[in-house]
């Protein structure tokens, strides 16, 4: 689905991303971890637009991902999160969900701000289904909460339910579980293995390891922008390189 092959990324003189490799598959869970600096987040960020690989090719279901718009690569059915919340905190959690078809119906989308009567259609169906997802995330009683009340974990599954609106194929998360409790933790573990389990693949970035190894089929450990390890969560975790890189620094 998502295949990333031999991508370099440079900032001046510091390769952040070195050569590398790897592939996505429909319902996977694929995890990059890695110490701070690794160049996890400007993988993701080159994946979705937003730096231009100095060399390598990335595609999406045999399509060029190179050379298009962050826009482009999100109506192709590619959806992020950032780092630092993307939640619009004074909306509704509705609203926020909402703002996620404005790239899927932009037309719909628009009339609807401006209020046009032959939008009411448009509004009643986009509202519906964004209705519809959050009950699939278990918060349909959030609807009309103002986002920034809620906790970490629920601003979370708000920022997925704003993916899954426009029908993302391809959720990729950056550090989602920054912030949140145990219980919301393993919550969250539950709604990406569910989707998942739907055919929807994530690819996360994520430091937490009690996440990271109950969710993940495969993770890939970077290590100054290169691959050191890649396989099941247990066979990285045993991987020798890589409890001297990382995971025995903890
Ligand atoms: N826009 C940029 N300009 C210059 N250097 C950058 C830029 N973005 C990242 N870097 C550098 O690239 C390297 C990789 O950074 P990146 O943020 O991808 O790492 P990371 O593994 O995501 O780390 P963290 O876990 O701290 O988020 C770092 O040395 C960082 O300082």
């Amino acid at each position: 689905m998502l295949r990333v092959e031999n991508m370099t990324v440079r900032f001046g003189g510091l390769t952040a991303v070195n050569d590398l490799s790897f592939q996505v598959e429909q319902g996977e869970i694929f995890t990059m971890m890695g110490p701070n600096g690794a160049g996890k987040t400007t993988a993701f960020n080159a994946v979705t637009g937003f730096v231009r690989p100095a060399a390598g090719q990335v595609s999406y279901k045999g399509q060029s991902l190179l050379d298009r718009a962050p826009d482009d690569i999100a109506a192709l059915g590619i959806r992020r999160t950032f780092q630092n919340n993307g939640i619009l905190r004074e909306m509704t959690v509705l609203e926020n969900v909402l703002t996620g078809l404005e790239l899927a119906i932009p037309h719909a989308f628009w009339r609807t701000v401006v209020g046009a009567p032959s939008a009411r259609r448009a509004e009643r169906e986009a509202v519906a289904r964004s209705r519809a997802i959050l009950a699939r995330l278990g918060i349909a009683e959030l609807a009309d909460r103002t986002a920034g009340d809620l906790s970490f974990g629920q601003q979370r599954l708000v920022e997925i339910a704003r993916a899954l609106v426009a029908d993302a194929q391809l959720i990729m998360l950056d550090e989602p579980a920054v912030g949140l409790s145990p219980s919301d933790r393993h919550q969250l573990g539950i709604v990406l293995r569910g989707l998942a389990g739907q055919g929807i693949a994530i690819v996360l970035v994520e430091h937490v390891q009690d996440l990271v190894m109950a969710v993940s089929d495969r993770i890939l450990v970077l290590n100054y922008g290169k691959c050191l390890a890649e396989g099941e969560p247990e066979a990285v975790r045993n991987n020798k390189a890589v409890l001297e890189a990382y995971l025995g620094q903890e």
